[in-house]
């Protein structure tokens, strides 16, 4: 069973706030317990109001280290780069971000396991994971298609794996590398934001049928023993 909290704002700035001040929070706890925090944040489109408003967080972002839950098999400076997005605004900050993809990789199944070993170094598990979601129900970059099945059942000490969705989604359709069910689960603390009706229904189903989900993000989530905060924006 899912025990999922919604937090529902009118527009993404709302929402941005609240966001900001909760992973604010996560961070300056992580500081307090461990002197360090290590963080998985999500791309694509949604998180960037919620960087500008936490960037102006009062954080020792020396001691934070900073991970993409999932990248693009794109080169740094292409905008489709997760890692680059996160780095413009955190790197400057001091914090440290840790690219899961490298500039020469073009096969994903290779990527995948260098990403592994990358994160294999970290101190684990995560402060957060925090989530994205697609309109297909993809999480991270856990799609449909021939690698679902390793992202989401694969032995649970891996922490990355390549992944090529099928279909492609058409506002990135390249091979990517993505954070596991396993890492995503074993986080201290998972959160989701996503905006707009479509998506909510989306998500809602997903929660309601569990296990038995057909899209990755009730699949992931099915099988969390932490409580998830789900923030939501109607716009
Ligand atoms: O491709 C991706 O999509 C999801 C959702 O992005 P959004 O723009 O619809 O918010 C994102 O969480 C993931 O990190 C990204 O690689």
């Amino acid at each position: 069973m899912i025990e999922a909290e919604w937090w529902d704002y009118d527009d993404a700035d709302e929402m941005a706030d609240a966001v900001a001040g909760d992973v604010g929070f996560i961070i300056e706890s992580a500081l307090d317990a461990r002197g360090q925090a290590l963080i998985a944040l999500p791309g694509g489109k949604t998180p960037a109001p919620v960087f500008a408003k936490l960037a102006n967080a009062k954080i020792k972002w020396k001691n934070v280290t900073i991970i993409p839950t999932d990248d693009r098999l794109v080169a740094v400076n292409d905008p489709l780069s997760n890692v680059a997005m996160i780095a413009r605004t955190f790197l400057p900050l001091g914090a440290r971000v840790m690219p899961i993809v490298s500039e020469a990789a073009t096969d994903h199944h290779a990527a995948g396991k260098a990403a592994d070993a990358r994160l294999q170094d970290l101190h684990w598990p995560p402060d957060l994971v925090w989530l994205g979601m697609g309109a297909d129900g993809h999480t991270a970059s856990i799609f449909a298609g021939p690698d679902l099945d390793e992202a989401l059942n694969g032995p649970k000490a891996r922490r990355a794996v390549g992944v090529l969705p099928d279909p492609l989604p058409p506002e990135a359709p390249v091979a990517r590398v993505t954070l596991t069910r396993a890492a995503i689960l074993s986080a201290r603390t998972i959160l989701i934001t996503l905006s707009g009706d479509a998506k909510r229904k989306v998500l809602e189903k997903a929660i309601a049928d569990g296990p038995l989900s057909t899209v990755p993000i009730g699949r992931v989530l099915a099988d969390a023993e932490q409580p998830i905060d789900i923030h939501w924006s109607a716009a």
